[in-house]
């Protein structure tokens, strides 16, 4: 129902749109519309890149040339079909979309805005200086335009056509980024690492939302130049980088904001033409407002006032129990494995200089069992979940995990064979809902594509329902279904706490890596948080964790392993663990106390910071 509605707005306004050229053949208004729909396409597919993915670019005018160049040359130089010239352009533009992608997958924030403005710059000399085959300023005459029925089209087509264009730019980017891959994208923009654990490879997103705004620029580059019928240097310059990055900036990341900003922009650019200086002037104005009055730009401070004024959503209903004991049965099934042993390390090392927070561990991680990682601060407990979650590379040593070796895969792959992770430091997607944090880490589990989702095809649809459905089933199982619609990064700490743990849970693991889950916890939290973990174990999934809270640790490990400067310096059940002299030195280091700490779980626990 809610996409018939969408689709009915859709075609409403394109009906108003596409009348206006009916109504009137004033060549200024049409110019002005089909610049507003060239700027929107250009804006839709940045705003996949800035929006979405978090990576700034000054550097779209570079791509936008591209795809300007592609048309002239291959219609005016070689004679080819204006419309195949036009899909070349776009097709241009997104390889060269890799090409910029590459560098920038090296480098973030200011780093990544230079290598960007460096593609431009080096586009814009190339034109320029490159007499014999971009022409420079003199320019690309007898460029082809688009046609239909074999006729050039007239200031109407050009306008209905680029509506044509704008409207299926729209419809294919909000099915795309409604899904899979808009949560894939945001969680690269918030937080990278998190993003990996959960089995989404940020260098694969990151390339392909470059190569999205590539193509958008390309063939708004296209559009301009055989509507002209005509490309100099001139057009490319950094002041159409900023203008770009302006748009949707202004817009802001909503699927609308990229139309919001290039109507706003465009008007403002048509009207202001006539005085260039007052132009660069109020373009940087209304940079610095809308990054500091609206910093999610114009469609972010709307969709607020309709939610400051609109129906808040109810509490969820919760779900039948057969859904739910047929998620434990997913679950029990993908945390299966036939042998004992899940994970065994051998002279696992690494070292920072002269610092060795893993020396040479040997440990085996029995199939579901419960252990527990303790030791000292700076022990190089989170150190050694790194290195199995492959955040960190190890110096050297081997890591097996249901029987592959894993040292050297990428994080995300290593998520994707069954493990998942929660992190000591919070690192969940703040902006996104509790339910689309939990759908990040079903990610690998849906099936349907980059073309179903773009075509919208019934493909992803279905498999869309089908995870919200699972992710639903993951927030009863943790009590968290209350909250499915708050932002994440909106509910009190103990609650975000379980939220990363219903995320990971998403992963559908073998191996549950939790690093300090009681941190931060009430009593009473950390007490349901023993019952939650001990249910977890119940599913068949093994866990690892490392914890302070020593009653807990005793109270839920099968085994505990623990570590001092990088070394074991003991395992075994906790009670034997307890009081091992060694242990308690480590922990205490005086007599006294460890004479105390012998029979004194307690003291274990209070001693920690010392
Ligand atoms: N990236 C790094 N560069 C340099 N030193 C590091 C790095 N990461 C960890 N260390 C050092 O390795 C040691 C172990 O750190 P780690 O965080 O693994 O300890 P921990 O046992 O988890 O401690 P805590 O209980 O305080 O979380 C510390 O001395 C730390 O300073």
């Amino acid at each position: 129902m809610h996409k018939f509605k969408h689709l009915l707005g859709v075609i409403a306004f394109a009906a108003v749109l596409g009348l206006v050229p009916v109504l009137t053949d004033n060549g200024f208004y049409l110019k002005v519309l089909f610049l507003i729909g060239v700027n929107y396409l250009a804006a839709a597919g940045l705003n996949v890149l800035v929006g979405y993915a978090g990576q700034k670019s000054l550097g779209h005018a570079g791509l936008f040339a591209v795809g300007a160049y592609t048309a002239a040359l291959l219609t005016a130089r070689l004679g080819w079909n204006p419309w195949l010239a036009f899909a070349a352009a776009g097709a241009m533009a997104g390889l060269f979309g890799v090409v910029i992608a590459l560098p920038a997958l090296r480098v973030r924030g200011p780093a990544l805005a230079m290598v960007t403005i460096g593609f431009g710059v080096v586009v814009e000399k190339v034109v320029s200086e490159w007499q014999d085959v971009f022409a420079g300023q003199q320019g690309i005459y007898g460029v082809l335009p688009l046609t239909w029925q074999g006729q050039p089209l007239d200031s109407r087509q050009w306008v209905w056509v680029v509506l044509a264009l704008g409207i299926a730019a729209h419809l294919m980017l909000r099915s795309l980024l409604r899904g899979k891959y808009g949560r894939a994208f945001m969680a690269v923009n918030t937080a990278e690492v998190a993003a990996e654990s959960v089995g989404v490879s940020v260098y694969r997103y990151k390339v392909l939302a470059f190569v999205i705004s590539a193509v958008t620029c390309g063939f708004a580059g296209a559009l301009i130049t055989q509507q002209n019928q005509y490309i100099n240097s001139d057009f490319i310059t950094f002041n159409l980088s900023v203008f770009f990055l302006l748009i949707v900036l202004f817009g802001g990341r909503s699927v609308y904001g990229p139309l919001l900003g290039a109507v706003v922009l465009t008007l403002l650019d048509a009207f202001l033409a006539r005085w260039p200086g007052v132009q660069h002037f109020t373009y940087g104005a209304l940079l610095l407002f809308a990054l500091y009055a609206m910093p999610d730009g114009l469609s972010g401070a709307l969709s607020g006032w309709a939610r400051r004024f609109g129906a808040k959503p109810g509490p969820a209903a919760s779900d039948a129990p057969e859904l739910l004991a047929a998620w434990r049965a997913r679950v029990a099934e993908a945390a299966a494995y036939g042998s004992q042993v899940l994970l065994r390390t051998q002279g696992l090392y690494k070292a920072y200089g002269g610092v060795v927070p893993t020396n040479n561990l040997d440990i085996e991680i029995q199939s579901g069992h419960v252990h527990s990682l303790i030791g000292p601060n700076g022990a190089g407990k989170t150190t050694l979940l790194n290195i199995l979650s492959g955040i960190v590379p190890p110096s050297r040593g081997s890591i097996e995990f249901r029987g592959a070796s894993i040292v050297g895969r990428p994080v995300f792959r290593i998520c994707n064979m069954g493990l998942g992770r929660t992190f000591q430091n919070l690192k969940l997607f703040a902006d996104m809902s509790v339910i689309d944090n939990v759908k990040v880490g079903l990610h690998q589990h849906i099936r349907a594509g980059f073309w179903s989702y773009l075509l919208g095809l019934p493909a992803a649809a279905r498999d869309e329902a089908g995870a919200t459905a699972e992710a639903r089933q993951i927030l009863q199982f943790l009590g968290l279904q209350a909250h499915a619609q708050a932002l994440a990064g909106s509910l009190p700490y103990g609650l975000q706490r379980r939220v990363e743990l219903a995320r990971a849970l998403a992963t559908r693991p073998a191996l549950l890596l939790l690093d300090e889950p009681a941190a931060g916890l009430n009593p009473q939290e950390t007490a349901e948080l023993v019952d939650v973990i001990r249910s977890i174990r119940d599913l068949g999934i093994t866990i690892l964790l490392i914890e302070h809270h020593m009653d807990l640790v005793m109270a839920i490990s099968d085994h505990v392993i623990v570590l001092d400067y990088g070394e074991k310096i003991a395992e075994g059940q906790p009670a034997a663990v307890q009081g091992n002299p060694r242990v308690i030195a480590a922990y205490l280091g005086t007599d006294e106390e460890e004479e105390e700490a012998l029979h004194n779980p307690e003291a274990l626990a209070g001693a920690r910071h010392v």
